[in-house]
């Protein structure tokens, strides 16, 4: 383990578990996969592998059940701007006036 180039935590990362897809991802030199004849202890027997598990999204939890303060934030981003202008509107109007 000490001896290998790409250190001792990659490996012990990988304990327990089918390393395959951890050594490809390293794209390791010919040299290196020659050099994993000299490691081999024996086959895995595939019957006794954990069945594989595939990865689930976690459920969210729904914070925001309720809409109703989506709809009045919608509704007054269309109602101030109008209340904007028709007050420009009504002062221009006072001011022409007078
Ligand atoms: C018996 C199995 C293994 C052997 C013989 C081996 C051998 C080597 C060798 C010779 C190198 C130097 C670079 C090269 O020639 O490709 C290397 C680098 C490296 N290996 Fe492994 N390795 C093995 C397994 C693993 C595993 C399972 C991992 C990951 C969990 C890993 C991760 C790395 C990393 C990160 C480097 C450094 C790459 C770099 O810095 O470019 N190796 N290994």
């Amino acid at each position: 383990m000490e001896d290998h180039p790409g250190g001792d935590e990659v490996l012990l990362s990988s304990t327990g578990q089918d390393a395959t897809d951890d050594f490809e991802d390293v794209g390791h030199s010919d040299s290196a996969r020659e050099m994993m004849g000299e490691y081999c202890i024996g086959d895995i027997d595939a019957s006794t592998l954990p069945p594989q598990t595939k990865y689930r999204t976690p459920k969210q939890p729904h914070h925001n059940q309720d809409k109703t303060s989506e709809f009045i934030i919608k509704i007054l981003q269309f109602l101030v701007p109008l209340a904007i202008l028709g007050l420009a509107f009504g002062i221009r109007m006072y001011t022409k006036s007078t």
